[in-house]
């Protein structure tokens, strides 16, 4: 198959890499244009490291996979169109954190694209330009934005090689929400402290996290989302147990002065609050602390 990947960082390299091993042609696209031939290097969980090539694709592509923070999805995407590489039949994947772009983006494609949206637990890290490291395995998730045709689940097969499963949800909405929840409590709670994602199970954090855990599941029953708010409660817990060493995407992004996704996380729970007339008093604060710590978007 030809993959265009959109955003050759950590993620882009890591899914490009292990679809260039499995033998597909994979293009590389940065915000200049497409990356000429190169060579790339994954190193996997047990130290092993592949070689692999990006390849200067001469034909469109079939999958197009967007691998940008969520602040650059739109830009990203408007210069897919302007440089006409959704001119033909494809299925263009958005893989990020947060929630928004996807709203924005099906009225601009054309009839001939099929959204899907995608989610990673995978960790990956960047340690040179052309090299990443698998920092831990995890599962995808996707579905479709819009449209559901059965069809479109064999592009779950597409990841087969990689390690960590990858699901096709019927309501792809839920487990994007569902992360959603769960980074709106641990993202910007250890970016204002600046604390690894443990030290959230502190008795100290339980009021706070609360708070944001049932004026988030509220909203999210009210988008249509199955979610109770001492599940939600539990969900965070056990995210925070099993990353507890971990400094979350966001401390990292405030420590090294890059914008954040919290307008994309935060922000859009507390506009979602807003036009469902709900409570959102413990988002807007952290939504507030974070815009004072870093820019929020590129
Ligand atoms: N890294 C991880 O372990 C995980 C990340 N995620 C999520 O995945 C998403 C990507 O994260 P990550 O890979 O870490 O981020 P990176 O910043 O490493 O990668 C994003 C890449 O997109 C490029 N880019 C920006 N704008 C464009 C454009 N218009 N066209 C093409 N490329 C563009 C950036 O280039 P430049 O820097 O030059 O702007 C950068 O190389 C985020 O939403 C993140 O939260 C999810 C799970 C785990
Ligand atoms: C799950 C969590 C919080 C792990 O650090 C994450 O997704 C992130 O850091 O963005």
């Amino acid at each position: 198959m030809n993959i265009l990947v959109c955003g050759a960082g950590a993620i882009g390299q890591l899914y490009g890499g292990y679809l260039a091993l499995a033998g597909h042609q994979v293009g590389l696209l940065n915000s200049t244009g497409l990356m000429r031939s190169q060579a790339f290097q994954l190193e996997q969980l047990d130290g092993s490291q592949q070689r692999w090539q990006c390849t200067q694709l001469t034909t469109p592509a079939d999958v197009i996979l967007v691998t940008t923070k969520a602040y650059q999805v739109i830009p990203a995407v408007k210069q897919l169109l302007q440089q006409r590489r959704l001119n033909s039949p494809c299925i263009l994947v958005l893989l990020h954190n947060g929630m928004g772009p996807a709203e924005q983006i099906l009225p601009l494609l054309p009839a001939h694209c099929q959204l899907i949206l995608a989610s990673s637990r995978h960790g990956a890290l960047r340690t040179a330009a052309n090299n990443v490291k698998h920092t831990g395995i995890g599962q995808t998730d996707m579905g479709a934005a819009a449209t559901n045709d059965d069809h479109l689940k064999a592009l779950t097969q597409l990841f087969s090689s990689m390690p960590g499963d990858t699901f096709w949800h019927q309501n792809i909405w839920q487990p994007l929400w569902q992360k959603l929840l769960i980074n709106a409590v641990i993202n910007p709670l250890t970016a204002r402290d600046q604390v690894a994602n443990g030290n959230l199970l502190a008795p100290h954090y339980a009021a706070e996290i609360s708070q944001l855990c049932s004026e988030g599941a509220a909203v999210a029953r009210a988008a249509g989302i199955t979610m109770q708010d001492d599940q939600l409660v539990e969900q965070v817990r056990q995210v925070a147990q099993a990353t507890a060493a971990n400094r979350s995407s966001m401390l990292q992004d405030v420590l090294h002065q890059r914008p954040t996704e919290i307008d994309y996380i935060s922000g859009y729970l507390v506009q979602q609050a807003q036009t469902f007339k709900l409570p959102s008093a413990g988002h807007q604060a952290l939504l507030t602390q974070i815009h004072q710590l870093a820019p929020s978007n590129g």
